[in-house]
């Protein structure tokens, strides 16, 4: 098992300044949560290109690795498994259309809003801490 998890997530920014925020599966994880798309980073790949991968799978767009910025860094630690560091990108373009590929109910939301959603703990950090 490694010691750590990295996990890679992305503030997808609209041009009315509103993020992208989804619900994860009851089943997985922080169930029920709401959260930045994104998700484990593979053996072998870069933050950007796992950031690339994940959104096309969940949301059916296309991000180039060169759109993405580098923004903020929050960390996690859970019982009995490694600790989760999840690294947040922005972008503000990409191609094509959100669509919840993988059935979740997602949204644009703005930092008010998102305060009002049952967010996963680094989340509520992470959504106070993305500068307008
Ligand atoms: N994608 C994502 N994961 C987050 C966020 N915040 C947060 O605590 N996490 C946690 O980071 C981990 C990422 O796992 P994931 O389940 O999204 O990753 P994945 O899709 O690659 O996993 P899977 O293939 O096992 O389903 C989970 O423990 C999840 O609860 C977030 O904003 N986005």
């Amino acid at each position: 098992m490694p010691v750590w998890m990295p996990v890679v997530a992305i503030a997808l920014v609209d041009a009315e300044g509103r993020v992208l925020l989804q619900q994860r599966p009851a089943r997985k994880h922080h169930g029920g949560l709401w959260e930045f798309p994104g998700g484990k980073i593979d053996a072998g790949e870069t933050p950007r290109d796992a950031l690339a991968r994940e959104i096309a799978e969940e949301l059916a767009i296309q991000v180039k690795p060169c759109d993405c910025a580098a923004l903020l860094l929050a960390e996690e630690a859970r019982e009995g498994q490694p600790p989760v560091v999840l690294m947040l990108y922005r972008a503000t373009c990409w191609r094509g259309s959100p669509d919840g590929r993988e059935g979740q109910t997602w949204g644009w939301f703005t930092r008010e809003e998102a305060r009002g959603l049952a967010l996963a703990p680094m989340d509520r950090e992470l959504v106070e801490r993305i500068s307008d």
